[in-house]
């Protein structure tokens, strides 16, 4: 183990991030009463580009007027390679008020998109007084934006989550699908007759995961855009929390409890987790490092993996 230790990513619920167009102000009222941890209004790409001044003050009335409740409120930003995104900063920061939590940066490639967003968020805390802290979260939808993950993940200390997006990250990639996350038709291994589908998606998220974990940041599944797709949204889900996601995107209120049951951990593993972490005390007292649960050993590094779950848990109960 490095003497540097890891990082433990913001402590709070970030189980099912719900978006919305800035452009339809109509939206608002029904996310905020969503079950959704986090809001996302989307001034990017769900936004025309003839829509967007209009998304940009719709947002910020929104912030400033609707009860948000105790979700974290987040505005998506335009990238950094178009005319809109300064004055999508300079609005919200000038104009929404203290209620807003995070700003999101679409298509990362690199440590200086962030650093360039930092620069200018800071000045304009600084002079107009903001007393809140503005967070950052990223998204990971490019080929550079997966090349320097994890110099994006160190980039700021308002970093506090990563998303992978899955449709404008298999544009850049070039890959053969207009298919937004799950399973593709043709990525197959063959044998004996059978097709066996495997996970496109997987090396990105895995990567994204790493990153965020050396980091402190919290990892997050991004769309999955066939919203009738129940199925397909909880496989693609449960891979995501398997590997390490804390949440997924929901562009649609269909997806919010989907989301919410997978990455929630269930009463029995809550249970199992508990049952470990004691077995593991029991065998600590008798001076031994490992023991055995089940039929199956546990050690040291199993304490670690049940705290996740029960962490995860209490977060839950206590919200
Ligand atoms: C996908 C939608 C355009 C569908 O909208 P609509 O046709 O209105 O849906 P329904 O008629 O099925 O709606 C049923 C009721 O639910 C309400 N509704 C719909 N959407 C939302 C929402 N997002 N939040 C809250 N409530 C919602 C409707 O008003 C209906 O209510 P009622 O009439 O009272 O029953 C639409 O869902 C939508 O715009 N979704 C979000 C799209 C978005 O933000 N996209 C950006 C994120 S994905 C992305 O950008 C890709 C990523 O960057 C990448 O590269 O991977
Ligand atoms: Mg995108």
């Amino acid at each position: 183990m490095s003497f540097r230790t890891q990082p433990l990513p913001p402590a709070r619920l970030n189980r099912c991030q719900l978006f919305g167009p800035g452009s339809r102000d109509g939206l608002f009222e029904k996310m905020a009463s969503s079950a959704a941890d986090v809001i996302n209004i989307d001034l990017e790409d769900s936004v025309a580009p003839d829509d967007k001044d209009k998304a940009r003050r719709n947002t910020i009335a929104a912030i400033n007027d609707v009860d948000w409740g105790d979700k974290t409120l987040s505005v998506r930003i335009n990238g950094l390679d178009t005319p809109f995104w300064y004055r999508d900063v300079v609005d919200l920061l000038e104009q929404a008020g203290e209620r807003l939590d995070q700003i999101m940066i679409p298509k990362a490639g690199n440590a200086s998109d962030i650093y360039a967003v930092d620069a200018l968020v800071t000045a304009i805390e600084a002079a107009k007084g903001r007393s809140k802290r503005i967070n950052f979260e990223a998204i990971i939808e490019t080929s550079a934006g997966i090349c320097h993950v994890e110099e994006i993940a160190a980039s700021s200390p308002r970093l506090q989550a990563i998303s992978l997006g899955a449709a404008d990250f298999a544009a850049s990639m070039g890959m053969a699908t207009t298919g937004i996350g799950g399973t593709q038709e043709n990525y197959y291994m063959h044998h004996e007759g059978q097709k066996y589908w495997s996970d496109p998606w997987h090396w990105a998220q895995a990567n994204i995961v790493a990153a965020c974990r050396t980091h402190g940041l919290l990892p997050v599944d991004g769309p999955f855009g066939d919203f009738k797709d129940d199925e397909g949204f909880r496989a693609q889900a449960r891979r995501s929390a398997t590997l390490g996601m804390v949440g997924k995107w929901a562009i649609h209120p269909s997806q919010i409890a989907l989301a919410n049951e997978v990455f929630s951990p269930s009463e029995a593993a809550v249970t199992e987790a508990r049952e470990i972490l004691a077995a593991m005390e029991e065998a600590k007292r008798s001076g031994a490092g490992a023991t055995v649960y089940k039929g199956r050993l546990v050690d040291i590094a199993s304490i670690k993996q049940a705290e996740v779950i029960v962490r995860q848990a209490e977060m839950i109960q206590n919200k």
